[in-house]
Formats: structure tokens, sequence, C-alpha cells
């Protein structure tokens, strides 16, 4: 539709975004066969977008096929009744969807926000507030090296079958099939053992776009039928927030942190700890400078009501069409930041508590603006639990967690996101806090 528009020397995107006005600016001048090429056009996008459950949206497109047509020499009253029964089934199931169309469906929920803003941490309370019922979960890490699967604390309410991890690139570019492979694989999992899933939870890494994500819903047939797009849940870091709003990107790449605040069904405004009232004041303001009617939530460690985020059926397909058109799209176009990157270190033995400490503070302090990300579940020396250490940007924290078995192998991993990473430098430092040496893991 957008090359039809182009060839009437249309460059905006109203074909989609306003057909009326499109319609409006162009239809005296349109031939009868454009006229009929471009009715059938909108009738077949209101169909499909339909099917997708985009009622009020497809009520418009069918809207714009029947205005074309009452001026289409072609139409005929048979053409004419048709669309009108399609505008008032679309205008019906619009009213009726807010009534239990996902009746028998399992609610996902997309948990996404940037670097260290405190998915993980509430992700651990989801698991922990709902002990007992079946939530599966879907974790993507950009890192290079997978720490958060040390991270989630609630295997016993999800249990391992139910956890599945995408390491092997971002869930929002290279690994959407296998994000649909996952969710197959839950389903036919749960359809086998006869225990049906309460709710799955997306964790996206933290430079996903959420866009790609939703879509996947709408993108393959089996997983329409046996999920919905519960909501999208954006967490933002009330200190880092607007550093990363405001970065200043190369051309044609997209900024993460502005489309997690767009896509987001609910914001959790987290981190309130380490902000004044007026820096929340502000960040609130740009947050609604993005996204005007999205409901916000202020907290510490992602303390939230479930009912906030869970079960809120808030997703809404028509909401997301009139901000991004190409939303369905088969190739959502995003490029990320090339300067953007991972380098992690896997190796056995353990580290030296002191070295270790100087090291990552030091740099921090010199290069904290540029680390996005640092996290490290590592063996000390002397210690007998895992040691977890994570940053964000200057901002860290470490903690004992829980501890070594007797026989098994002490390890170490660490990993940094960050812009313009200097691989060998961290490789350098990391080795001088290794005791005995170490060495690296394949
Ligand atoms: N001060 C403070 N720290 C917090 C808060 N919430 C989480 N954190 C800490 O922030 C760090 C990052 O939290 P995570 O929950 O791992 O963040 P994330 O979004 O999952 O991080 P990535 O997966 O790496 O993108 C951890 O050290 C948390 O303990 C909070 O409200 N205040």
């Amino acid at each position: 539709m957008e090359a039809f528009a182009k060839a009437l020397g249309d460059e905006t995107d109203q074909v989609l975004r306003d057909p009326m006005a499109f319609l409006e600016a162009h239809v005296a001048k349109l031939s009868g066969e454009q006229k009929d090429a471009l009715r059938t056009m909108y009738e077949v996008r209101g169909d499909i977008i339909t099917g997708l459950g985009a009622n009020k949206r497809a009520a418009l497109d069918y809207k714009s096929a029947e205005m074309l047509g009452a001026q289409s020499s072609a139409a005929s009253e048979k053409l004419g009744a048709q669309i009108k029964d399609k505008i008032a089934k679309a205008e019906t199931a619009g009213k009726e969807q807010a009534k239990g169309s996902n009746k028998d469906k399992v609610p996902v929920t997309v948990l996404t926000g940037f670097l260290g803003s405190g998915k993980t941490t509430l992700l651990n309370q989801i698991l922990k507030e709902f002990h007992g019922k079946r939530i599966a979960v879907i974790e993507n890490e950009f890192g290079e090296v997978g720490i958060d699967d040390s991270l989630i604390e609630g295997s016993s309410m999800a249990m391992e079958e139910n956890i599945i991890e995408m390491n092997n690139g971002c869930i929002c570019c290279t690994v959407r099939g296998d994000l649909i492979a996952g969710l197959k694989k839950l389903i036919k999992n749960s359809m086998k053992s006869g225990k049906a899933l309460d709710g799955v939870i997306i964790e996206t890494t933290g430079l996903a776009d959420p866009a790609p994500v939703a879509q996947t819903f709408f993108a393959d047939d089996f997983v329409q039928q046996n999920l919905y797009l519960d909501g999208i849940v954006t967490l933002v870091d009330a200190k880092h927030l607007i550093l990363h709003l405001d970065e200043e990107k190369p051309e044609g790449v997209e900024n993460e942190a502005v489309e997690q605040v767009a896509f987001a069904d609910r914001i959790i405004l987290n981190k309130c700890d380490l902000v004044d009232a007026a820096q929340l004041d502000e960040v609130e303001k740009r947050v609604r400078m993005i996204n005007e009617p999205v409901k916000i939530v202020r907290t510490t460690q992602s303390k939230v009501d479930m009912d906030f985020i869970l079960g809120i059926e808030a997703f809404n397909l028509d909401k997301i069409l009139d901000m991004d058109d190409g939303f369905l799209a088969d190739e959502q176009d995003h490029q990320h930041d090339e300067r953007v990157s991972s380098c992690g270190f896997h190796v056995k033995g353990e580290v030296a508590h002191q070295k270790l400490n100087e090291w990552l503070g030091a740099l921090l302090k010199e290069k904290g603006q540029d680390l996005f990300r640092t996290k490290g579940v590592l063996a000390v020396q002397g210690m007998k639990q895992r040691f977890v250490f994570q940053a964000v940007h200057m901002a860290c924290n470490s903690a004992p967690q829980k501890d070594w078995e007797a026989d098994e192998e002490r390890i170490c991993k660490l990993t940094f996101i960050g812009k313009n990473l200097n691989r060998k430098e961290l490789e350098d430092g990391f080795k001088k806090c290794l005791v005995n040496g170490g060495y690296t893991v394949n």
C-alpha cells in the first residue's frame, strides 16, 4: 500500500496511519481502476488484521474500502452490502473483545527495560509470590557469558522444564524463530503432562526492542491459538533512564530505551531510593512525553502489586497500530548500536577478593559511564558461598549467594556490557585477580 501511495507522489505514511485523510487528499485524482485496486487492498488488510484481533483498526480499513467502493464505477450493490457487514462485525467484535476473547489461552507477559533496571529482581518476586503456580519463564540474555540463570531464585516454582534460556542472540532479532519454538514447546509439554500453565514470563535482554517480540504473538497460528500477550511491562531505572533516553545514536540506529517506554502497557519506575523526589518527577515527565497514557508505579527493588502487572489484558493491537503502522510487517526494521557489545569470561578457578574489589572499583570509577552493566558469579578464595557482583554504570553491589557443593568445581563467570569495550584491557585486569592463573572454559 505504501508503494501505491508513493506512486501517487505521497511520501507520508497516511495511507496506513490515517486512511481517511489519505483518501481525502487523493481520491479525486484516482482512476476507476486505481480506486478498485485500493479498495481491494483496504478490504484485504481489514480481513488480515481482523484475524489478528485489531478490530477497531480493521473497521477503519473497511470503512476506507466502503468509501472507495461508493466512488468506484465497478462497485456493485453486493460488494457494498458485504463491506457494510464486515464493518458491523468488526465494530461488534471490538466491543466484545474486552470480554473474554482470551479465555482458555495462556497469558504471556513481556518484561522489558534497559540493562540493570530490575527485571530479574521482579521476576524473582513474581516466582516467589506465585509459589505453587505453573509459571514458565523464557529468559533471553545479551551477555557473552550467561549469568542470569544463576540469579533466578524461583526454581521450585518455575520447574526446570519450564525455564527456557535463549543466550545465542537477541530475542528481538536473531532468535525470533527460537522464541516461537520455545513457546510451542512449553504449550506442548503442558498438554502432554495435563498440567496447564498459569502464565509465561518472557524476560528480554536490556537491549531488546519489544516490538518484534510482541509481533511474535501475531506471526504464528499455533502461538495465537494457545497464548495471548497480556501486557508489556517495562522496568525503568530512575537514576539512569534519562541518560539512555538522551543517548545520541548513529544514523538509523534505534534507541532501545525509548522503544521500551513507548511500547509499555505498564511502567515500573524502579530504584526510587537512588534519586530525590524532583528527579523522580522529571523521569516520570520524560516517560509521559513518550507514552502519555501509560500507567506508572514507583518502586524500589521492583516491589509491585502483582495485579498491576499480571492478568491485566492490557496489550492492545489497535493502540500499537496507531503508533507503528509497520508493526505487522514481516521484518521489523531495526538496527542496534554496534558500539555496544559484551565481553564475558568463564574460568575454572578462584579470584582473590581484595584484588577483585580493587580492580572493579577502579574500573567502574574510570569507565562507569560506558559500562552499562557488569555481572558476575564468582568463586572467591576462602569463601564457601558463591559471590555475586552486580553493577549498573557506577552503582554496584555484591553479596554472597548459595554455598558451593563440596564436590562442585569452583568457577568464575563475569560479564560486561557497554559501549566501546576494550576486551584486552578487561581480560588482563580480570586475569590479575585470579588465584593461580585459573584457566578459560570454552
Ligand atoms: N538501589 C537499588 N538497586 C536495585 C533496585 N532494584 C534492583 N536493584 C539492583 O540493580 C541491579 C540490577 O537488577 P536486575 O534485577 O538484575 O536488573 P535487570 O534489569 O534484570 O538487569 P539485566 O538483565 O542485566 O538487564 C541488581 O544489583 C539489583 O540488586 C532498587 O530499587 N534500588
